[in-house]
Parts: structure tokens; C-alpha cells; sequence
């Protein structure tokens, strides 16, 4: 008969549980690239259940036990996208964008305008609006099938729960912690013994697929809103019109956002901020180059996987604090 465990004892095995399934939750979630098969979960799953119902007085809110649902398979109801969230090409050097800016002129016939865009460091989140008011928020999923994350959107404060029009519209964007709140969190955790978050996405990932919306709330999560889905609206004939569009209907863009007519302009925004990025409270691992004219993009539409239209120049990694 094993000796029973003193209350000191229990709790420090209920920390390491709960730090080691939040550990293979946050893998099996942020990252679709689960570490451990299910049946192993399960069984540490519920060795956390036993232990808590020994010692109740340890059970806490933020424990992966007192989630709805609780075990990973059935978190979030799913979504399907009726419109893909696609992915984009990555660049890494000038030389493959005057690359990617010549095969758009050969397409189109002629020189064209970009909108040139900071890629933010979060993810990708879909907010459908029915009659002005937040129907649905949904993540990319596999650019197909998405999760239901609804409840968590309407805790994240910049995102309108009500549009300043009765529209039905469909807008994307980026979800993501700061910078500030994410060395917030990483303390807290820290003095509560939970598993420190990596990175900022990895934060914003984790906190918007909480079952229990009153943690994403405390988790001080925005938004960068960058696509007007649909429908599409014949006066907006850009993307920096759409941008502005967006912003006129109340939601939060990126205001570092230009039109370009040149190759060096690009150039010149890409060195400013790769320079800058450091001093950004929110993360960015690159800049996106857009096809401004709504209408080119039509005409150039995707290859199987990515737009024709847009690229993605990415910044090297940022070489992290020892
Ligand atoms: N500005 C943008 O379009 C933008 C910014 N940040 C990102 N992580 C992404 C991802 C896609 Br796909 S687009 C985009």
C-alpha cells in the first residue's frame, strides 16, 4: 500500500502535472505537433484528477481539470472557412522581392502600386459579423477548418462586439500579446511554478484556446486587423482603402502601414523596421508586400497554396536574451 502523501507532497506533484499537461496541451493546440499519444495524456490527465480529489483544497481555477471538456480531443467546436485563410510565400533576401516584383509586372503587363505591411508576430484570426454585431471569431486552423473561439474574442478589449453599421461582413487579422503583458504573464507563471511561455505568440496562442474565457480575459490579447473579407464593397478599390475602411467601422489596424510605388521605398520601410523591431511593444517577424489594387489581385489570384500577390519578406530570427 503506497504511503500517503503529506498536502506538500501532493501539491508539488499537482504543479508538475498541471506545468507538464499545459506543456502538451499548448503543443497539441499552438502547434497542431503534439509530443505524447493520447492515451499518455489521458493517464497523467488522470492522475491530476485523482490527486485533486485526494486533496481538494489544492484544486485551483487555472487547472487544466477545471476546464469544460478538459481533455484536448474536444476544446473547441470546429469552423470551416468558406473563404481558405492561406498562408503566404516567404522571402529572405532584396534580391527574391525584385524577383517577386518582376514575375507581378510580367502577370499584370505593367509596373504596380504596393501596400507594404508589418508581419505581426500572433496569429491569424477570422471575426464574422452578422447585422453589425460579432457572430463569430474563429483561428486559421489548417487554412480550412478553424476553431470556435468566440467567447475568448469578445473578451479581447479592441475588438468591436458592435459594428457602427448593421453590416455582414467577414474581417481577418492578427491576434497577440504585447510584449509588455506577455513579461507580465511569464512572472506570474514563474512565481506560481507554471511553464513559462516562449514567446509572445506561443502566449497569444495559448491564451485565445482557453476553454475558460475569464483567463484569455486577463491575458490582455489584441488584435492588428489588416483583410476586409467580404463582401466585397465596389468603393474600395485598395488595400489602404480597405485598411481605412476598417478603421472607420472601429477596428484596430497598424498604423505603420504605406503605399509604395518603388522598389526602394520597400526597401526602405524593410531597414527601418528590421532595425526598429526591438523598440515595437508587439512582435514582428517581417513585412508583408501587397498587390495594392484590389482588382490586380483578383486577376493574379493564389497558386494552389499561397497568393500571387502578395509576399512575405521575413527578418531573421531574433536572437533570444540569455
Ligand atoms: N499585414 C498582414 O497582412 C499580415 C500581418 N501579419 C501576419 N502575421 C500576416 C499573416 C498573413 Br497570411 S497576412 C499578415
Amino acid at each position: 500500500m503506497a504511503e500517503k502523501l503529506t498536502k506538500e507532497q501532493a501539491q508539488e506533484q499537482i504543479l508538475a502535472l498541471r506545468a507538464q499537461l499545459n506543456v502538451w496541451a499548448e503543443q497539441y493546440y499552438d502547434r497542431d505537433a503534439p509530443t505524447v499519444s493520447d492515451r499518455e495524456y489521458d493517464l497523467t490527465y488522470q492522475q491530476l484528477v485523482n490527486l485533486e480529489s485526494e486533496f481538494p483544497e489544492l484544486i485551483t481555477p487555472d487547472s487544466i481539470t477545471q476546464r469544460v471538456g478538459g481533455t484536448v480531443e474536444d476544446e473547441f467546436s470546429k469552423v470551416r472557412h468558406e473563404i481558405p485563410m492561406l498562408s503566404m510565400g516567404d522571402i529572405f533576401s532584396k534580391e527574391e522581392l525584385i524577383e517577386f516584383d518582376q514575375r507581378v509586372q510580367k502577370a499584370v503587363g505593367k509596373p504596380v502600386d504596393y501596400h507594404v505591411e508589418l508581419k505581426i508576430d500572433g496569429l491569424s484570426l477570422a471575426l464574422e459579423y452578422r447585422l453589425g454585431k460579432l457572430f463569430r471569431a474563429s483561428t486559421r486552423g489548417n487554412g480550412s477548418i478553424g476553431e470556435d473561439v468566440t467567447a475568448n474574442a469578445r473578451t479581447i478589449a479592441d475588438i468591436p462586439q458592435t459594428l457602427p453599421e448593421p453590416l455582414t461582413i467577414e474581417v481577418r487579422g492578427e491576434c497577440l500579446m504585447p510584449k509588455a503583458a506577455f513579461a507580465k504573464l511569464n512572472e506570474k507563471r514563474e512565481q506560481a511554478g507554471l511553464q513559462v511561455f516562449a514567446n509572445p505568440r506561443n502566449a497569444a496562442a495559448g491564451s485565445l484556446r482557453q476553454l475558460d474565457e475569464k483567463v484569455t480575459r486577463e491575458r490582455e490579447l489584441s488584435t492588428f486587423i489588416y483583410t476586409y473579407v467580404t463582401p466585397p464593397v465596389a468603393a474600395i478599390k485598395t488595400q489602404q482603402e480597405a485598411v481605412h475602411e476598417l478603421a472607420r467601422l472601429g477596428f484596430t489596424i497598424n498604423e505603420t502601414s504605406i503605399e509604395a510605388s518603388s522598389l526602394d521605398q520597400i526597401f526602405e520601410f524593410i531597414d527601418h523596421y528590421e532595425q526598429e523591431r526591438d523598440s515595437l511593444p508587439y512582435g514582428i517577424d517581417g513585412v508583408v508586400i501587397k498587390v495594392n489594387s484590389l482588382q490586380l489581385q483578383e486577376q493574379l489570384g493564389n497558386t494552389v497554396k499561397v497568393p500571387r500577390w502578395e509576399i512575405a519578406y521575413k527578418f531573421a530570427p531574433e536572437v533570444a536574451e540569455t
